[in-house]
């Protein structure tokens, strides 16, 4: 049994820079046509020259996979009008961090203050830039997206021509605010599909599972698999495959982000089997963000087959998620 997926598209992904980027660029640029690349590089990406740097860097680890590295900004409220409408040319969408709430954030926004952020957010509008946004508060871990949904609200209606995607949704609640505002969209990843905070941390800690937002309960995943399966027109993939050195997650202190860029689409796959929903994993992983984001992609196919997919331990020094693990699909080929 075999499925063809057309130009897969990952729209939330860290390939990092230097060693690391040369480890897991190719990984990406294998199995998706393109994806959004996050700028929380240190330092992190907030000129034109270091967008067209970092794009550079980028093309030259992929080999000779076709791929479209789609660039971001760091999102900083001192941005010009002038200056954004040059960005404009090069990147699709700024990325806003709340300062210091995930990996290499701290130059981030210190304030949520719609004022503040306000002469950006006009711009990025009138510009058609989308809105990315890591939405967490800094309160209790598990209730810090949950709380950031009234900052949602408020920038959702203060700007409604501005598309606002809430990356990485982990529960029931940011779900429902997608039908209640027209210009809210979401990502959503593979890992908060599958897992709960029992996984993380129910038994022996997890370091390979432990990522921001935190996975969260049962019905949170359910209402992510819910939108996902039946390929709610709002909701895209994106992979925040987010690759840390195995000595910076198996230690004291372990960094957020979970490694999944090599064993996606096949998990998704076998996901989308298990629940009879294969027929809507085209739209999830491609034709609904190129509607959102207003992007022709390149075509790429991508054939998987239902044979096991031995995950290897480690890729470089990353450990992907089901390392050592048997998935039911592999990727026969790529055209
Ligand atoms: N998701 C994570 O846990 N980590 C991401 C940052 C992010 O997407 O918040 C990373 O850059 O490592
Ligand atoms: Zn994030
Ligand atoms: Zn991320």
């Amino acid at each position: 049994m075999t499925h063809t997926l057309i130009s897969p598209l990952d729209m939330h992904l860290h390939l990092r820079d230097e060693a690391m980027l040369k480890v897991v660029a190719p990984l990406s640029a294998h199995s998706f046509v393109g994806g959004i690349i996050m700028p929380n590089v240190v330092p992190p990406i907030t000129t034109i020259e270091a967008v067209i740097a970092y794009k550079e860097r980028i093309m030259s680890a992929i080999g000779n996979n076709v791929f479209e590295p789609l660039m971001t900004l760091f999102f900083r409220s001192d941005y010009t009008r002038e200056f954004l409408e040059k960005a404009a040319l090069h990147v699709k969408a700024l990325k806003l961090y709340p300062s210091g709430i995930t990996t290499n954030s701290e130059g981030g926004v210190a304030s949520m203050d719609i004022e503040v952020l306000r002469p950006v957010l006009d711009a990025m509008s009138d510009l058609g830039l989308i809105l990315c946004v890591h939405g967490e508060t800094n309160g209790f871990v598990m209730d810090r997206e949950k709380e950031f949904g009234s900052i949602y609200e408020s920038l959702a209606s203060s700007f409604p021509k501005l598309k606002i995607v809430m990356e990485h949704i982990t529960t029931k609640e940011s779900v429902a605010l997608l039908d209640r505002y027209e210009n809210l969209y979401a990502t959503i990843t593979l890992h908060h599909l599958l897992i709960t905070l029992d996984d993380v941390a129910g038994g022996m800690l997890q370091p390979h599972l432990f990522c921001k937002p935190i996975a969260k309960r049962y019905e949170d995943r359910d209402a992510l698999l819910h939108v996902s399966l039946k390929a709610h027109p709002k909701v895209m993939f994106g992979s925040d495959s987010a690759p840390h050195p195995i000595h910076k997650k198996e230690c004291c202190g372990c960094a957020a982000g979970v490694f999944t860029a090599p064993i996606a689409l096949q998990a998704l796959v076998e996901l989308f089997d298990k629940h009879n929903a294969l027929a809507n994993l085209q739209a999830f992983v491609s034709n609904t963000a190129q509607t959102i984001y207003g992007y022709k992609a390149p075509h790429k196919e991508v054939v998987l087959e239902k044979t096991p997919f031995v995950v290897t331990h480690s890729y470089g020094d990353v450990v992907p998620m089901f390392a050592n693990e048997t998935l039911a699909w592999s990727i026969k080929h790529v055209l």
